[in-house]
């Protein structure tokens, strides 16, 4: 296991996809410096484009992912040792990868990836699980840190709209250095999950996908503006 060098607090997920209309690199870096300026102490972001771009203009770790679409499937995060390769040249400081059974079903693929990762690029693996024992196995393989990244997208977990604190609190019980990803809504919930005993919290949608935002406002006047 390599020394993580990530003070505690707050990651921001800078992503857009499909046709989100921030989509793009340079968005994506205008974002990041947003979330530096704000205080976070790390960046998360996808593919070697935007993490060029956010290199370029912020000095925060990059946790890098290269997600792949797969089809009528969730996107494959960082399937391959090419795919973390990539990131790394990019600039990215820290690789992030999916661990869970659904993709990485044999110990021995997975071994092999976050070895070859440490070895040769010599950067920390972040494991993104979606249960205890998913966690347990990538903890014992020598992820750095667990991520409740995948939590209720995944075979193996319930589909879910809030953040999975039990899962984060277990991890923390069991020893792990587990961080807080997926289903943050609000600085109250990213509170509750560092006092449960995340190391970090990331928030994506709820800080860079105005999209979603809107929405959630929209929603929640639905009912009094039909009456
Ligand atoms: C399942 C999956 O592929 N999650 C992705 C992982 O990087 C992103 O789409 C999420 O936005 C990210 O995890 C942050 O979560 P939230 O946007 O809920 O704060």
């Amino acid at each position: 296991m390599m020394k993580l060098e990530l003070p505690r607090g707050l990651v921001v997920s800078c992503q857009a996809h499909g046709d989100n209309p921030l989509r793009g690199a340079e968005t994506m870096a205008a974002m990041a410096v947003a979330a530096e300026r704000a205080g976070a102490i790390a960046i998360r972001a996808d593919g070697p484009d935007d993490i060029r771009a956010i290199a370029r203009r912020v000095q925060l770790p990059l946790i890098g992912i290269y997600k792949v679409d797969q089809p009528a499937k969730r996107a494959w995060i960082t399937p391959t040792f090419e795919h973390a390769h990539a990131l790394v040249e990019a600039g990215a400081s820290i690789v992030a990868l999916d661990a869970s059974y659904d993709y990485q079903p044999d110990d021995g693929n997975l071994t092999t990836l976050i070895t070859r990762i440490h070895e040769e690029l010599k950067v920390p693996v972040f494991a993104d699980i979606s249960t205890f024992a998913e966690a347990q196995r990538a903890w014992k393989l020598g992820a750095e840190a667990v991520l409740s990244t995948l939590s209720g997208y995944t075979s193996q977990s319930p589909a879910r709209t809030t953040p999975d604190g039990e899962l984060v609190a277990r991890c923390a019980k069991a020893g792990m250095c587990v961080i807080a990803e997926g289903h943050v809504r609000s600085p109250e919930q990213a509170s509750m999950l560092l006092s449960r005993g995340a190391y970090a919290v990331v928030v994506g949608t709820a800080i860079t996908n105005p999209l979603a935002i809107a929405s959630w406002y929209r929603e929640a006047m639905q009912d009094v503006l039909q009456n």
